[in-house]
């Protein structure tokens, strides 16, 4: 479903070049929850951003479902992006003002007129209970995020990405900052998605206990693909698992 072709990406700081990947190949399958582990620098989170058209490579294409989206012009790139992929970040990326459930709406809301948002919220704030329900925040709705838990903020930044039914999640460190019992939640969490929601899962992760529950494992080097190997996970180890 989702192809990446010998992606070069460099990034320029004055005088110097880092070269960040370089020459790397990979496919990801429709239904797929894949984790990339590699060391610091190799290049994962800027290999997450290409692949949800954050940015794009200096060459190489990407492309989904045969069609390349690395080229797209800005706004084609942006609405394809909106319906497709949704991102998950190791510091969460919440709004401290907003309650749960308006963090949650906040796809839905920007880049909407004001008729059109006035006009759907109803349908949305529906859209956005299920969700934090599905995700076991449904108790939570009008706490603030200094009134969660990390992991709960991380459900809540979950609940945020899968809003508007995005077919992939690219979720970056997404147990970064939590400890090992929370991390292992969002994982389970993930997981559950992945299998019963059909939702396609790129994870980056430092951890490999929790790379060994995904489905497969790539690692990365000096910004290419070094390893590519099944995880170890059956699904009715699940609850043991993490
Ligand atoms: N916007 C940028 N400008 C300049 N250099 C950058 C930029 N973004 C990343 N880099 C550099 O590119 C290299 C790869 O960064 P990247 O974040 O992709 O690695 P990573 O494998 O995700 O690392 P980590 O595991 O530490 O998060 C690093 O050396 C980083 O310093």
């Amino acid at each position: 479903m989702l192809v990446a072709e010998n992606l070069f990406k460099s990034y320029r700081r004055h005088a110097d070049t880092v070269k960040v990947l370089q020459g790397l190949n990979l496919s990801v399958a429709d239904g797929e929850f894949l984790s990339i582990v590699g060391a610091s620098g190799s290049g994962k989170s800027t290999l997450l951003h290409l692949l949800g058209t954050l940015d794009a490579p200096d060459t190489g294409t990407i492309s989904l479902d045969g069609r390349r989206v690395d080229n797209l012009r800005s706004r084609e790139r942006d609405a394809l992006r909106n319906k497709t992929f949704g991102f998950v970040f190791q510091f969460y990326h919440l709004l401290p003002e907003l309650t749960t459930l308006d963090n949650v709406l906040m796809p839905a809301f920007i880049g909407q007129s004001v008729f059109g948002w006035l006009r759907t919220r109803a349908q949305w704030r529906l859209r956005a209970e299920e969700i934090l329900n599905r995700v076991g925040l449904g108790h939570r709705l009008r706490h603030k995020p200094r009134e969660l838990s990390g992991g709960e903020m991380q459900r809540a930044a979950v609940a945020r990405a899968l809003l508007t039914r995005p077919r992939v999640l690219l979720a970056d460190e997404p147990t970064g900052n939590l400890d090992v019992e929370n991390g292992g939640d969002i994982v389970r969490l993930l997981r559950e998605l992945n299998r019963d929601d059909g939702v396609t899962i790129v994870m980056v992760t430092h951890n490999l206990e929790i790379a060994a529950v995904t489905d497969r494992v790539v690692k990365m080097s000096h910004g290419q693909v070094v390893e590519d190997t099944p995880g170890s996970f059956r699904p009715r180890l699940l609850s043991a698992a993490v």
